[in-house]
């Protein structure tokens, strides 16, 4: 478990003084996928150097397993250390040595006996579907293939803690998801805590338990991350959706609807179960309207459904009152204004 306790973390430069971190509370469980999400220089690395003791905090305490990093001697910093695996965005393989020499590297400096580095060094290779390619150098590979040899050297010496640093921001579509569903295999076989830092929610929606997103160096949302995207409460974390979710049909397709006379809009929300509940026809049959679906997309979050359905409705304006009123106990309903799209 790692606990933020009110942290915060100042750099002073000159007379000027930078709030990296400001009175950070966050508690990340065992066995947890964590995401934290922000726009550059919202705090995210100095938050992970504080947890690799790379910096100390200004204020506050950083506890991993109710251990306060500040309280430890060198010695203990680097038992600790030696817990925590990590994985960073330019992969930082090392050039000169093959693909096995790099995941031998810090085996070696746990002073390993030869042929257990050996054996170790092949089972995480193939754990990570890169036998073939021991004895290459990282530059005969490509950014996925570099990016597995990170994670293998990571869990070199089995960490209890793996941290991502951006880890699939400079990788194509395709190769981010391999690498997501490789650290989800991570942490589903080996119970490795997560965290991860990342400015892309793609990222924090296809593996993350929780989310926290940060601003101005401050927490200013953190939950569930079905319940972070389904209810935002922050602005920011407003925009970080929308960038994953096409909540509107195109401007094309809008105006197509304006020419064929533009009916009021709604937009409905099915979340979790409800969503395969077929709500909107028993309500409109009920009520004796019509229903036309403008637009429609359903995501799956953390294995729930998130449904986002744009309707209209054909009929008399008292009866189309009452079925908006019926389905807002059901569903989560509202008036969506076109104006501005
Ligand atoms: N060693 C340092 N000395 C002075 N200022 C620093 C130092 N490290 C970080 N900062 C400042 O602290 C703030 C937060 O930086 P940080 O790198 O933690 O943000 P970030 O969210 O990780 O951004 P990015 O995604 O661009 O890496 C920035 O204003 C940055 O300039």
């Amino acid at each position: 478990m790692i606990t933020f306790k009110d942290v915060s973390k100042t750099f002073t430069i000159g007379k000027r003084e930078v709030h990296a971190v400001r009175n950070v509370n966050l508690t990340i469980e065992e066995g947890e996928i964590f995401g934290i999400i922000g726009f550059s220089g919202a705090g995210k690395s100095t938050l992970l150097r504080l947890v690799n003791v790379l910096e100390n905090p200004t204020a506050g305490a950083v506890e991993v397993q109710g251990v306060d990093l500040a309280s430890l001697r060198p010695t203990e910093v680097r038992k600790v250390r030696r817990r925590i695996g990590m994985i960073f965005q330019n992969f930082n393989l090392l050039t000169s040595r093959t693909v096995a020499g790099n995941v031998a590297y810090p085996l070696k400096l746990a002073k390993m006996p030869r042929a257990k580095i050996k054996e170790r060094v092949e089972e995480l290779l193939r754990f990570v579907g890169l036998s073939d390619k021991a004895k290459d150098y990282p530059e005969q590979l490509s950014g996925g293939q570099k990016q597995r040899v990170g994670i293998a050297r990571a869990l070199a010496t089995s960490p209890d803690i793996l941290i991502c640093d951006e880890a699939t921001s400079a990788l194509d579509p395709d190769t981010t998801g391999e690498i997501l569903r490789l650290l989800k295999k991570v942490n589903k076989e080996f119970g490795i805590t997560i965290l991860l830092i990342t400015h892309e929610m793609h990222v924090i929606q296809s593996i993350c338990d929780k989310v926290a997103v940060m601003e101005d160096g401050e927490v200013i949302e953190s939950g569930g991350v079905f319940d972070t995207f389904t209810s935002p409460a922050h602005q920011t974390t407003k925009r970080f959706i929308r960038s994953v979710q096409q909540d509107l049909p195109s401007p094309s397709l809008l105006d197509e609807w304006r020419q064929k006379g533009g009916k009021q809009l709604y937009r409905i929300i099915f979340k979790g179960e409800v969503a395969s509940d077929p709500v909107l026809s028993r309500v409109t049959r009920k009520h004796d309207i019509d229903v036309n679906i403008v637009y429609g997309s359903v995501q799956e979050i953390q294995a729930k459904f998130y449904g986002n359905l744009l309707v209209s409705f054909d009929g008399d304006v008292g009866k189309t009152a009452n079925a908006v009123e019926e389905l807002n106990e059901i569903v989560q309903i509202e008036e969506v204004d076109v104006t501005w799209a």
